[in-house]
């Protein structure tokens, strides 16, 4: 993480992140966290309709995304928009916290944009939590254009922060909160994961 500010880099106590014996299993999709994230949700007409899988390697805190860049995606004629871009990134980061079972949200990302991304690209992103120090999640992913061996296009390291399901209730729009609340499997998974150390 060379060239990093402090804070994306782990203390020295910090501990090795350990996969969650109820994670998904290696490959499985994911699916999304709530069904109008503009990252993941279904729901989400002009989202990024990213999807996730669990890494293949059971020890490593890890997972692989994909997201099409389509023409709605354009900042200069033809091209991602970087903004897109680092919000993949942000959400391929976010969904390693599911393997973790812990609800977290982005305190710091720092984005690289290696490499221009045009529009009918799939960008290839994997993503690894590289350590844990009490709420704070450190992790890192990388997006490759061409195939998942392809040149790396963008990285981004960042740290995420243990919150819990208040957080959201305390903070968010009433009707959308309302709504969530609603749905019961949107509650078990959510109370699920807050309860797990
Ligand atoms: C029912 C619905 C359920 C839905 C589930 C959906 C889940 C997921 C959705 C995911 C969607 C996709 C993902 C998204 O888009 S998530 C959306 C974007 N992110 C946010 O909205 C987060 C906004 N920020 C906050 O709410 C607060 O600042 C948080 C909660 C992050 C911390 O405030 P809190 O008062 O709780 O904690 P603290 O201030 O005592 O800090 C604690 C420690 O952390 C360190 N620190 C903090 N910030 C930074 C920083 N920027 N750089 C470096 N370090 C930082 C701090 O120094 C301290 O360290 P230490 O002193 O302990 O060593």
């Amino acid at each position: 993480m060379s060239g990093r500010t402090p804070s994306l880099t782990p203390p020295d106590d910090a501990a090795r992140p350990v996969r969650h014996p109820e994670a998904p299993a290696p490959g499985e999709l994911l699916g999304a966290h709530y069904e109008h994230c503009f990252g993941c949700g279904h729901g989400q007409p002009h989202g990024l309709h990213l999807e996730a899988r669990a890494g293949d390697d059971p020890d490593a805190v890890a997972i692989t995304a994909e997201f099409t860049v389509k023409p709605e995606h354009q900042g200069a004629p033809g091209l991602a928009h970087g903004g897109v871009l680092a919000t993949a990134l942000d959400e391929t980061l976010g969904s390693l916290n599911w393997l973790l079972r812990v609800i977290a949200v982005t305190g710091r990302l720092e984005t690289d944009f290696v490499r221009p991304v045009p529009v009918g690209t799939v960008l290839h992103l994997d993503a690894e939590v590289t350590a844990v120090a009490g709420r704070k999640i450190y992790s890192t992913a990388t997006g490759r254009i061409g195939g998942p061996d392809g040149p790396v296009a963008v990285r981004a390291d960042a740290l995420f922060i243990e919150v819990k399901v208040d957080h959201f209730i305390e903070n968010g729009r009433p009707e959308e909160i309302k709504a969530a609340m609603d749905d019961p499997d949107q509650v078990r998974r959510a109370r699920a994961f807050e309860v797990n150390p």
